[in-house]
């Protein structure tokens, strides 16, 4: 069923096997312009681009997932079902729920809680933890050894408000289910890849630290998170 009502390629081949995925559009459009060669645009539906080139010779497509599970839920469904995809490497921001979580430091999400229902309406699952895929997380653990980039492998909270009423909730998130960092959309990526037997993982890099109150801007935020996206692009055949 392709084209889908939110992707215009009218051909799979016009995509990789792996797809690098910011929430942000013009942070795609940033990886694209900074790291590909031979660059051909597959979507601009809705603005959420997407772009397949070569990473030093290999090829790699990215595409944005917008914000929240809802929206990465409809894309990463459509990536992995309609055009086989097989791999999906989220690149976020998040904000830290601990000190030892600094700006710019860059997690792994070994895997998500989350509160939210995505998973139950979807498929029925019951469950409030989902893990990445184990194998792709090790290879970008590797990956990140090589380039001498260090990584926190933990545990995140996708949560679906970005402006709780309660800010001191995450207080007790991370006491009491260890997460160490919050987004937005991992726990329904992993979701989807489980349900489809496809293989998804999730790079953060702290943009701003709930317990220090430190912050970066949404410039630096489209722009500056560079090693998770070097991390990442190493995933190109
Ligand atoms: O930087 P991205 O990938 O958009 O991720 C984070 O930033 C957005 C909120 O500002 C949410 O999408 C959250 O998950
Ligand atoms: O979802 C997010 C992303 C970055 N920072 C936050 O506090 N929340």
């Amino acid at each position: 069923m392709i084209p889908t009502p939110h992707i215009e390629s009218k051909n799979k081949d016009e995509i990789a096997k792996t797809v690098i995925m910011p929430g942000d559009p013009l942070r795609a459009k940033f990886i694209v312009d900074t790291f590909l060669a031979d660059v051909k645009q597959f979507n601009k539906v809705r603005n959420v681009f997407g772009y397949t080139g070569t990473y030093r010779g290999r090829r790699i497509s990215v595409m944005a997932s917008g914000m929240g599970m809802p929206s990465i839920g409809i894309y990463s469904y459509e990536l992995y079902k309609f055009y086989d995809v097989e791999n999906i490497v989220r690149i976020g921001s998040c904000g830290g729920y601990t000190p030892e979580v600094k700006l710019y430091d860059v997690i792994l999400a070994k895997d998500a809680w989350s509160e939210s229902s995505y998973a139950k309406v979807q498929s029925g699952y019951e469950g409030d933890i989902i893990e990445g895929t184990p194998e792709l997380n090790r290879s970008l653990i590797n990956y990140a050894n090589e380039l001498g980039i260090p990584i926190h492998i933990e545990r995140i909270h996708t949560s679906d408000v970005f402006y709780r009423e309660n800010f001191d909730e995450y207080k007790e998130i991370y006491e009491k289910y260890g997460c160490v960092a919050v987004e937005m959309e991992a726990f329904a990526l992993f979701h989807n890849a489980k349900v489809l037997g496809r293989n998804a993982s999730c790079l953060l890099t702290v943009s701003d630290n709930l317990a220090t109150k430190e912050i970066t801007t949404s410039e630096e935020r489209q722009n500056a998170f560079t090693n998770m996206m070097k991390i990442a692009l190493e995933m190109a055949e």
